[in-house]
């Protein structure tokens, strides 16, 4: 069996629309493997929410094939769905409830142990106000709750669509904390988003996609690459950059050190001690999500606002 929690292939999604036929999604193929979280990354309207909706039944696809924990949806998502999680939209609860309350009414309606419900509240960090009214949450509380809700049935992998949407930036970590620790627990987190920063530092593997279309996945360290440039910092710059360049190196300057193009910084490390310059700094100039994701699609806006 594959060790693929989810996996489609070929997926497609026409709208009809006044204007004609718009197509949402295309020929978009989507390996999310075990356990970790993965990015599910690209710009407003790249059609990620699309995508998550046929996965969970909620649109069909116009063409394609899809396979939740190994099932084939959406033929077999009766049997599937209660192993899997998802916040896709703000769920519904009772304002003048507490959390513990509306969990505790959620997890009688869909028929699990009522002590799964401060299991759920700790997952998230809500234990402390868990006695609070719903009304009181601040909106990354409430966010938290909506995912502490779909933790009430254990699910083996968990969706969230832009959990962090509307969020100022303390309730960005409070909800990028909560699944960074879902996923070292052993929770598939599918985690779609259009901030690149969220998912660089949440996410060991990721999928880009611009227009409908697969630009790029995989490991996320290995879409920034390894670094074909170093940062040196020494104390005498003007000396390291004239010995290295002697050396045949391209060397510019960079955020107060020099930037090293070369693929083996040993060797660097090694002319600089012979002429006796000691880096006290040797690190690789990575690019981040943000100029990999430029680069590919070569020109579209990301993380602007909605
Ligand atoms: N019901 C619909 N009818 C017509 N077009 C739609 C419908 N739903 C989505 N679309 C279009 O499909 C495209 C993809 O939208 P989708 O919501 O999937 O993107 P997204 O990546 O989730 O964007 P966002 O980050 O803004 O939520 C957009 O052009 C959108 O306008």
């Amino acid at each position: 069996m594959s060790d693929l929690v989810i996996e489609a292939t070929g997926l497609r999604k026409e709208f009809r629309t006044r204007r004609g036929v718009r197509v949402a999604v295309d020929n978009l193929d989507l390996r999310v493997p075990a356990g970790g979280v993965h990015g599910f990354l690209g710009p407003n309207g790249s059609g990620k929410t699309t995508t998550i909706r046929m996965l969970l039944g909620l649109a069909r696809p116009t063409k394609g094939t899809m396979a939740l924990l190994g099932e084939p949806v959406p033929r077999r998502l009766p049997a599937v769905i209660g192993r899997v999680g998802a916040v896709v939209e703000s769920p519904k609860f009772g304002p003048s409830f507490t959390g513990r309350q509306n969990l505790t009414l959620l997890a009688d309606a869909i028929g699990v142990p009522t002590d799964r419900v401060e299991w759920s509240l700790q997952q998230v960090g809500l234990m402390d106000r868990r006695n609070d009214r719903y009304k009181a949450y601040s909106l990354g509380m409430k966010q938290r709750l909506a995912i502490a809700a779909t933790l009430l049935k254990k699910p083996e992998l968990l969706i969230l669509d832009e959990p962090t949407n509307g969020l100022d930036p303390a309730g960005i970590r409070e909800i990028r904390d909560t699944i960074r620790r879902l996923g070292e627990t052993g929770t598939t987190v599918l985690l779609s988003s259009h901030i690149l920063a969220e998912v660089q530092q949440v996410c060991a593997s990721a999928t880009i996609i611009g227009n409908g279309h697969l630009l790029a996945t995989g490991k996320v360290d290995d879409m920034l690459g390894h670094g074909s440039a170093y940062r040196v910092v020494v104390d005498s710059p003007g000396l390291a950059g004239r010995v290295l360049t002697a050396a045949g190196y391209t060397v510019t300057g960079h955020s107060g050190a020099l930037k090293v193009e070369c693929s083996h910084p040993e060797e660097v490390n090694r002319i600089l001690g012979e002429a006796g310059i000691w880096a006290s700094e040797l690190s690789p100039v990575r690019p981040d999500l943000e100029t990999v994701f430029l680069e590919l699609t070569a020109g579209d806006t990301l993380g602007g606002p909605r």
